[in-house]
């Protein structure tokens, strides 16, 4: 049986283009096993994001298929995508997506709020994920009293907390100066070795490239290149 939690099966997808179409990403075929810290690398328009909301659910392929742990997930009805993304799915953007009139520990909260979990459990759940981003103790403060590299920490801490199989993580260190980077690459490795969280990556940074341990280069919606450090 194929164990890959992530099977991106021939998936092609094309934009509208005014009256004609473009085509952002071409027969991409990779397959991403469970445990893996891998990131999709290229320059700007190589089809880095495209692919990640498709494997996100959030958008859909044009052609082909993505199977996440065997499921189709491009098959599915938007209720069920929201479903697949909200238990098994985390992510994690360049701009921190952090909501400004909420607390930092109301932030991490939110995700379970669509779960039927009681009061006290979601406290527990929420201060073991800021605490796993060394941030426990600013859990009362609003965004605007914190810095980018904690913004981005609070963002991990909400896209952990409901314990996903999978995080895909967009450009995370773009907003961020060198050292806030790899303490940021710091805390998601050690989330993949100690909780076993799959990683998919996007990328232009080599702060990010370095801590990979699979790269797979893009260039024109094609893959290029499929690497695995030894
Ligand atoms: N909704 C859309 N409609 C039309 N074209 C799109 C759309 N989304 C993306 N594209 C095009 O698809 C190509 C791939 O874009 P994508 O954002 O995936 O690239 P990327 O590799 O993530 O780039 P960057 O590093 O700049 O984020 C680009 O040429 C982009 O203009």
């Amino acid at each position: 049986m194929d164990k890959s939690i992530i099977d991106i099966q021939d998936v092609t997808k094309r934009f509208p283009v005014g009256d004609t179409e473009f085509t952002a990403l071409r027969n991409i075929n990779l397959k991403i096993e469970k445990g893996e810290f891998t990131g999709l690398i290229g320059p700007s328009g190589s089809g880095k994001t495209t692919l990640l909301n498709l494997v996100g659910a959030l958008d859909e392929p044009s052609d082909g298929k993505i199977l996440i742990s065997g499921k189709n997930v491009a098959a599915k009805s938007d209720e069920e995508s929201a479903l697949l993304r909200n238990e098994h799915i985390g992510f994690i953007f360049q701009s921190y997506n952090l909501l400004p009139v909420y607390t930092i520990f109301e932030n991490v909260e939110f995700p379970l709020l669509l779960q039927k979990m009681g009061k006290e459990e979601r406290k527990k759940e929420v201060m073991q994920a800021l605490e796993w981003v060394g941030l426990a103790d600013i859990a009362n403060k609003k965004p605007s009293q914190i810095s980018g590299g904690q913004a981005q920490r609070v963002a991990i801490a909400r896209s952990i907390v409901k314990k996903p199989d999978i995080v895909l993580a967009d450009e995370p260190t773009a907003n961020l100066d060198s050292e806030n980077a790899y303490k940021i690459m710091d805390i998601l490795k050690k989330l993949n070795e100690d909780l076993g969280i799959t990683f998919l990556f996007s990328s232009h940074d080599s702060k990010v490239i370095d801590y990979l341990k699979r790269i797979i280069s893009l260039e024109d919606g094609k893959v290029i290149k499929d690497e695995t450090k030894r």
